[in-house]
């Protein structure tokens, strides 16, 4: 199949320049393609997976991707799809995104130099050497201030104010595209829907300085993916306790899993086509699945393993299914340290000191139970739980196996209320 209706039929394609032209294309040719990644902070968000699962496709089908840290424009602060004004990181600060940035997309895209293997490159290279008198002259000349205007980018911006230095984004990027097309016959790129008028901006400068006289216009293409959309209405990406980022330190493997396993079932077969790499077929069946037997949520544990494995690797995934099952079941004790970490994150924890407290006192100072009294009660009605095993001995004192490698134990009160020791 097409790459290009491969995308289609998987509802990738928010918009191309020259379908027909770009169709052809990509049959007569391996094709250099690039994506550019801001580094806006320490790590990649899932609002970045689309594009970069864009690139593999294209590597997928034959083609050669280039992952662009914008080690030089992540300086200048892109203004698109943004209704303010961007603060200035350091210098320094940026040089450490990048770094970290890259490392992830390493993960994902699994850079080499054979044919068509993905490559990293960072825009600092070129942009930190770019003179003032050459940007103005070689660049700037090319870019109408009409031109500029008119571009939403900067048109949402003019009644709140955008400064000169996010006014002029545009034009680096458009020198990226020029610069990749001139050093590696880079002649596509991609980018999320708001991307579309800076990789625009770079056809028309390509079109304009790199079309020798009396030859055939020097021909670039662009295509954008579609902002992702949830039928509830809210914001993809987000979850209560702030944005689903790909560094496991923010964003557990775990709590990725359970992001993906919570999708709404209007919109999990949709994500399945966007994000995974399963075949239309198979994503057929699954949506049959879902029809016949919604409760089992098949397609949903289906596309929080094919993501979780995609972004943190087998073992993690292994991990946040035991996790998720444990948690389900009660089974506390088949849990690790590590494991106890990821899943009890969000709970509520207490610190003691003592180790082998009575069981009565801990209750209380977890929070489970407002008075020593009451948690009597609770224990003697057999609400009370330690690492998912019902303990019923009002003076019980808890002993070094009630200990999860030292470090932790879990207590619940009731179906759901859970805490977690931590011991000094
Ligand atoms: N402007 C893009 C990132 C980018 C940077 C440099 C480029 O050449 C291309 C894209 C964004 O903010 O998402």
């Amino acid at each position: 199949m097409h790459i290009l209706d491969d995308l289609a039929q998987r509802d990738l394609i928010q918009q191309t320049t020259d379908d027909e032209g770009l169709r052809k294309h990509l049959e007569e040719n391996v094709v250099t393609l690039y994506c550019g990644f801001d580094p806006t902070a320490d790590s990649l968000h899932i609002g970045h997976l689309l594009p970069v699962l864009m690139l593999k496709r294209f590597q997928q089908a034959g083609h050669r991707p280039i992952a662009l840290i914008g080690g030089g424009t992540g300086l200048i602060g892109d203004p698109s799809g943004r209704s303010t004004e961007r603060t200035l990181n350091s210098v320094e600060v940026v040089k450490g995104f990048s770094e970290r940035i890259k490392e992830q997309l390493a993960g994902i895209l699994h850079f080499d130099d054979s044919e068509n293997g993905a490559v990293a490159r960072n825009n600092y290279e070129w942009l930190s050497s770019l003179t003032m008198i050459e940007f103005l002259r070689d660049v700037g000349k090319h870019f109408s201030i009409n031109y500029m205007l008119a571009k939403d980018s900067v048109e949402s911006r003019l009644e709140n104010g955008i400064s000169f230095t996010e006014f002029t984004y545009m034009i680096l990027q458009s020198f990226d595209f020029m610069n990749l097309y001139d050093k590696e016959n880079c002649t596509l790129q991609i980018g999320g829907s708001d991307q579309w008028g800076n990789i625009t901006a770079g056809m028309e400068l390509i079109r304009r300085t790199r079309s020798e006289q009396g030859e055939e216009e020097a021909k670039v293409y662009g295509l954008t993916v579609p902002l992702i959309t949830k039928s509830d209405g809210t914001k993809f990406g987000k979850t209560a306790g702030g944005a689903v980022w790909l560094d496991p330190e923010k964003t557990t493997p775990y709590e990725f899993y359970q992001f993906w396993i919570n999708t709404d079932d209007r919109d999990v077969i949709r994500f399945i086509k966007y994000f995974t790499f399963l075949e239309l077929e198979e994503i057929n069946e699954l949506e049959k699945e879902l029809e016949t037997a919604p409760e089992k949520r098949v397609p949903h544990r289906r596309l929080a393993e094919e993501m979780t494995k995609l972004v943190h690797g087998d073992a993690a995934l292994e991990q946040a299914e035991k996790i998720t099952e444990a948690l389900f079941s009660g089974d506390i004790k088949s849990l690790n340290a590590s494991e106890i970490e990821q899943g009890f994150k969000d709970v509520p924890s207490t610190t003691v000191e003592e180790k082998d407290l009575p069981l009565v006192d801990l209750v209380v100072s977890a929070g489970l139970a407002p008075s020593k009294r009451q948690a009597r009660e609770d224990i003697k009605n057999g609400a009370v739980y330690i690492n998912g095993e019902r303990n019923q001995e009002i003076d019980y004192r808890l002993k070094e196996t009630d200990r999860i490698e030292d470090k932790f134990t879990i207590l619940r009160r009731g179906k759901k209320k859970y805490s977690l020791i931590r011991y000094n």
